[in-house]
């Protein structure tokens, strides 16, 4: 067997990296072209290739840079195996030579270069975000498995990061597996959610993995599969600080009946089957209670009490917690046409738990209005606290999921809620408003001589020839400008005047004096070795965290925002329009 299938998960966690990604995750075409390269002599010829996107992921103007241990990894592992040259063997026409072949089994990273950007740096389009050198064929065949490790994990974290941004600081969690792009989609999503702002995972392999945080509540069936207290084996549970066990669901129903007439809510409709699944669970996690409120209903009223809470917070009252008075909105789940009250049963169980010394986590809702459903729990919160003298109380999580994106959070905000914190699948990891970030890998220069790529789109030209990227700062230690210029160029100076300019529109160009410059692109693999300290996932994310923070708040706002300047130097300027030209044929006009 050969030893990347033989990589068991212990293995794997040291890697860090997925046992598929291997040379042959690739295109075929990398190959086929290795073949005709090798045929036609140019196995001694040396390439430069950078890696960059063209535009920022969802309608934004920032992304995040993630895949480099990734990518440094399979560098150490690059080589073909004995199956995979018979693979090959098998697959390619008959007409290819033996030979190449044997030059294939030969093949590794060994006399590749590898320069990157720091992972976890905002990152702009045409930058850089790798430079990879080395022998053609080498660095060609990489291409693909590059890309593919780079491009979902900086949409990954970037779609993270914008998550994280809107919804400030309450807590964060990627529910995505089962609604992810098969399984290792999965667990890329949960390792770059991470590193993008998110708090943790759902995902336990990607926590045995990849050392992230995992959580979780419970699913509705939990609720369901129970009918009634009859179901219960046992309702007594020991006080945390000891002594003897005590019948948890005698004393939560004796705290739902104080509750009615508090909360205006009709007890015979609270559904037992929900207590009954309460008690179970709390049973099961006395310190760890945090339940889902919504399988029947959240909050069930007394039709004949006008005491319902509206969705704004009273700005009048100095108290965060208290809210106008006013009919409820008609959502699905705020209809009384259905019985049960999920905040009413968690109350009381939550209530009955503090009798033993227990401390409730919280609770999540999972369909419905949920900034008036959060309110609303909330507020029951709220007085319950003041009733009992339970300070804590007011303060139990209010986690929501449910279709949750970017743009509800927004919404969210704007109406006012006291959820603080969410759950969230199927958009975060499917990256629903953009699936897949366009980055590309063009050759720049072969054998000293610059390379360019033309193109109808102005936008698709590539910039020729090996190339740096220096971060200019301003005053206020804001990024001003990301910087491209040839490598043979002096870097820019601190303090000194430096012309940036358009990379295609003549006329727009501007001074700047930097007062910090980032060289941006550094040595990450040489010699067959990774030739950096890497940081672990949590400098990772610390990171993008920090990164962000030298950006523009008017670039990272969600509605139209200022795009950052990407310059290059004067002389890139000339190179890059000079080569143009010469490359570019004089058509004929007929
Ligand atoms: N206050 C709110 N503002 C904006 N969007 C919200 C708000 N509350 C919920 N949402 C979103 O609205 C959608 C509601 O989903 P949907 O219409 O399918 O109803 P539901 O609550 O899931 O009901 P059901 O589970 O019965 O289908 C979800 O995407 C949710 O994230
Ligand atoms: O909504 P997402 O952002 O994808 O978050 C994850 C969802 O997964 C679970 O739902 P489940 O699989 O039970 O399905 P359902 O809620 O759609 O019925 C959970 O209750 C969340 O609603
Ligand atoms: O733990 C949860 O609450 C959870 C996990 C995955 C999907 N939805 C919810
Ligand atoms: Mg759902």
């Amino acid at each position: 067997m050969e030893e990347i299938e033989q990589t068991s998960s212990k293995q794997l966690r040291s890697l860090g990296q997925n046992g598929i990604v291997q040379p042959l995750l690739t295109d075929l075409y990398q190959i086929t072209m290795a073949y005709a390269y090798w045929k036609s002599g140019k196995t001694k010829d040396h390439a430069v290739f950078d890696l960059f996107f063209r535009k920022n992921p969802f309608q934004g103007e920032f992304t995040i840079f993630g895949g480099l241990e990734e990518c440094l990894k399979f560098l150490e592992k690059f080589h073909y195996s004995a199956s995979d040259i018979e693979y090959l063997k098998e697959t390619l026409p008959p007409s290819i030579e033996s030979d190449f072949y044997n030059f294939l089994n030969t093949v590794s990273a060994e006399d590749v270069r590898l320069y990157a950007i720091p992972e976890g740096s905002i990152a702009f389009p045409r930058v850089p975000l790798m430079r990879i050198e080395g022998p053609l064929i080498i660095v060609q065949l990489l291409e693909t498995t590059l890309l593919t490790l780079v491009n979902y994990a900086s949409l990954m974290s970037t779609n993270a990061a914008r998550y994280r941004m809107a919804a400030g600081n309450m807590k964060l969690f990627e529910f995505g597996l089962r609604r992810a792009q098969g399984p290792d989609g999965g667990l890329s999503a949960s390792k770059y959610s991470y590193i993008g702002g998110f708090d943790g995972t759902s995902n336990v392999l990607a926590g045995k993995l990849f050392n992230i945080p995992v959580k979780g509540t419970h699913a509705h069936a939990y609720i369901t599969s129970f009918n009634g207290f009859s179901e219960l084996r046992n309702t007594c549970l020991e006080p945390k600080g000891g002594g003897p066990q005590r019948d948890l669901l005698q004393l939560a129903l004796g705290h739902r009946s104080n509750l009615v007439p508090t909360f205006s809510v009709v007890e015979s409709e609270a559904s037992d089957g929900e207590l009954a699944a309460f008690i179970s669970f709390a049973i099961a996690f006395p310190d760890g209670f945090m339940t889902l409120v919504d399988t029947y209903d959240v909050k069930r009223y007394s039709c004949s009490s006008n005491k319902l809470f509206n969705v704004t917070p009273n700005t009048q009252s100095h108290n965060e917690y208290r809210f106008n008075l006013i009919p409820m909105p008609n959502t699905k789940r705020g209809q009384n046409n259905c019985s049960g009250s999920g905040l009413l049963n968690f109350c009381a169980v939550a209530l009955a738990l503090n009798d033993l010394g227990y401390r409730a986590i919280g609770i999540r809702l999972d369909s419905g209005d949920l900034a008036y459903l959060s309110n609303v729990a909330r507020q029951f919160f709220y007085e319950i606290s003041e009733k009992y003298n339970l300070p804590w109380f007011a303060n139990l999580t209010i986690m929501a999921s449910n279709d949750i994106n970017e743009e509800t959070i927004l919404s969210l905000n704007e109406q006012g809620h006291k959820i603080n914190c969410f759950g969230i699948g199927t958009h975060l990891v499917t990256c629903q408003r953009q699936p897949s970030l366009g980055g590309v890998y063009k050759l720049v220069e072969l054998n000293s001589q610059p390379r360019i790529k033309l193109s109808q789109d102005v936008g698709k030209v590539t910039m020729p020839g090996r190339k740096d990227a220096y971060r200019l700062y301003g005053d206020s230690g804001h990024a001003l400008v990301d910087l491209i210029q040839r490598s043979v160029e002096p870097p820019p100076e601190l303090n000194q005047k430096v012309l940036c300019r358009h990379p295609f529109e003549e006329s727009k160009r501007a001074y700047v004096i930097p007062t910090r410059v980032e060289k941006l692109l550094t040595l990450y693999w040489e010699n067959g070795k990774i030739v950096q300290e890497l940081p672990n996932l949590q400098q990772i994310k610390e990171r993008v965290k920090q990164s962000l923070k030298t950006l523009r708040p008017d670039i990272k706002r969600t509605l139209n925002p200022t795009p950052y300047k990407v310059a290059v130097s004067d002389k890139l300027y000339t190179f890059l329009h000079e080569l143009w030209l010469k490359s570019a044929p004089i058509g004929e006009l007929s």
